[in-house]
């Protein structure tokens, strides 16, 4: 199960607190995130995490290119829906390729919750049959 971690500034601390109330769910995983958001999760977990390049720089974009693979299951983007962001376009790259290959996405905690939920359930074995 690959997992992409995503938060812009504002929404960093609500992910954080995300990553370690789920941690025990968040650890069987193989975990991804843009620079700065991943740098903060490990910090608080202590989880390994394959951090890319920060949002601004391309992180988007280098998670899209493994959602464009169909090789991410799931992405928890919390976006500031308050604040224009630079790199808006690759924002809503990363987010049109969620679709493009029907991977489950949240851009806020109570869908993220959720999914994580249904994460920890099974409901994602059908990704593992793909
Ligand atoms: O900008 C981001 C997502 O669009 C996140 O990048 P950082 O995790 O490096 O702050």
């Amino acid at each position: 199960m690959n997992i992409a971690l995503i938060a812009h500034d504002k929404k960093k601390d609500t992910l954080v607190n995300f990553a370690v109330a789920y941690k025990h769910i968040f650890e069987k995983a193989t975990l991804y995130a843009t620079g700065t958001t991943g740098l903060r999760i490990m910090e608080a977990t202590g989880m390994t995490i394959n951090r890319f390049l920060s949002g601004p720089l391309g992180g988007d974009q280098q998670i899209g290119a493994l959602i464009a693979e169909d090789r991410m299951d799931l992405v928890l983007f919390f976006r500031d829906p308050l604040a224009a962001q630079p790199h808006e376009p690759d924002i809503l790259a990363l987010l049109r390729l969620c679709d493009v290959h029907d991977i489950p996405v949240a851009t806020n905690i109570a869908t993220a919750e959720i999914l994580v939920k249904a994460l920890e359930r099974g409901d994602f074995a059908w990704r593992e049959v793909k």
